[in-house]
């Protein structure tokens, strides 16, 4: 993977080095509409969350500039809980760019094939991203595969059921070192619990800790911490209205009375009417409320896209919820790992294997991702005319082994 060149626009692909990265910031700056560009303690947070050699850059010979750098990708090696089965490693695509001089001349198709060719080769399962837009990516078998809901809540009208019986744990408002010493031990246990939660590897959380001003939105206090047991969370003050709101990072509640505790405390704060969140599509807060009206949901989106790489082995790494016997039909025109696989669920362990038999169910290998996490049943798919099944047997039986109890969340955008 050293400079190739690429046909017949005669860029050249190469992996970054230490000499490219003011350009690359200097390009990304420019493509994600960055008022400022990266302070030098977040370039150095960005350079230790990935290798040099993750980083695929384009440049234009031609350029009326020497070698103008043209195109950026890169990627995180991550890990994501899959239904049942445990955390798994995901390549994190991210940082795609290319310069608004040199775009719709296929640069990104150019990238992603080069960087499709190494998760290939060190046999990933699989491939995840946030998109900026919900168009490119399925071209490339990419489906939305966790969603979230943007919610506002109404404080003034937000008050938690009471239990009789059930006291309340201790939430405390934590200190810089508390949060360095508990938080990051807290959200590796609470990953374990959901379908999607993504693990945030030790260079992570410097930045997250840091709480730079400058990754601040504006007008918006640093982060107040709220420590349980069991879970945490963070809010800022955003006095970019009035009167001022606050504004929930992060909820991470392991147990169900740690999510219950924490809320307590946030739909308890004073002189502030209004609280944002963002938070899982089934999150009980609602139901947890003496009036669930306060709850508004204002939005939902998709947080985190998922494509197989490997149909059999991502099949076989997750739990299911009944047993299936089907044989299915993977499209995939991008890379051409598709084919027909029967797929046997029994005790909620799936057997996968190349097939020649009639196909029962077939399905682009987007929709397939779209599935895996549990967020999309296969009958909404159906609906829509993008999986087909050889009757309305097959297609319960596909849904019942698909779904999960608790519905994917990534927790981390990247
Ligand atoms: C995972 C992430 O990082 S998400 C961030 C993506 N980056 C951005 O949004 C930054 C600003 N935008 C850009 O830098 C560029 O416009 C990019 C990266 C989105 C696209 O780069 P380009 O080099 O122009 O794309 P390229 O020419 O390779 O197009 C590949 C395919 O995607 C399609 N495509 C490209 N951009 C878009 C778009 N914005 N909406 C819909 N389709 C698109 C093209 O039509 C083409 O389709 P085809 O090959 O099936 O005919």
């Amino acid at each position: 993977m050293s400079n190739t060149q690429t046909e017949p626009s005669a860029l050249t692909v190469a992996r970054a080095t230490d000499a490219d990265w003011t350009e690359i910031f200097a390009a990304d700056a420019r493509a994600f509409l960055m008022t400022n560009p990266l302070s030098e303690a977040e370039q150095a947070d960005l350079r230790a969350k990935v290798a040099d050699d993750d980083v695929v850059l384009v440049r234009d010979p031609d350029g009326v500039a020497d070698h103008p750098l043209v195109g950026v990708s890169m990627y995180y090696r991550m890990t994501m809980t899959v239904p049942g089965g445990g955390p798994q490693s995901a390549a994190g695509l991210s940082w795609v760019s290319v310069a608004a001089t040199h775009r719709r001349r296929g640069i990104l198709r150019t990238m992603i094939t080069e960087l499709f060719d190494q998760w290939e080769a060190e046999k990933q399962v699989f491939a995840i991203l946030t998109a900026t837009e919900a168009t490119i990516y399925e071209r490339f078998g990419f489906g939305p595969a966790c969603f979230a809901q943007n919610v506002a809540v109404d404080l003034t009208a937000a008050r938690m059921r009471q239990r009789a019986d059930r006291t309340p744990a201790s939430v405390n408002y934590a200190t810089d070192e508390d949060v360095a010493r508990l938080v990051p031990d807290l959200h590796a246990r609470w990953t374990a619990t959901r379908p999607g939660a993504l693990t945030r590897p030790t260079a992570w959380w410097g930045q997250i800790l840091a709480d730079r001003q400058s990754r601040r939105p504006a007008h918006h206090s640093g982060l107040h911490y709220l420590i349980h047991a069991d879970g945490y969370a963070s809010y800022r003050i955003d006095q970019s209205v009035e009167p001022p709101r606050a504004a929930i990072e992060e909820v991470v509640a392991i147990t169900e009375q740690a999510h219950t505790d924490l809320w307590r405390v946030l739909v308890g704060l004073d002189l502030t009417p209004r609280a944002t969140a963002l938070i899982a599509v089934d999150d009980p807060l609602p139901a947890k409320l003496t009036n669930h009206r306060a709850v508004a949901v204002t939005g939902i989106e998709d947080r985190m896209w998922l494509r197989i790489l490997d149909v059999p082995r991502a099949l076989g790494a997750r739990r299911y919820s009944g047993d299936l016997d089907a044989v299915i039909e993977v499209v995939d025109d991008f890379r051409g790992h598709g084919g027909v696989f029967d797929m046997t669920v029994r005790h909620g362990g799936a057997i996968v294997a190349p097939s020649s038999a009639k196909p029962t169910v077939r399905l682009d290998i987007s929709v397939l991702s779209s599935m895996f996490l549990g967020s999309v049943p296969a009958r909404t798919f159906a609906a829509a005319d993008r999986l087909w099944t050889d009757g309305p047997d097959t297609l319960d039986a596909l849904d019942q082994a698909f779904a999960t109890g608790v519905a994917p969340f990534a927790g981390t955008f990247f």
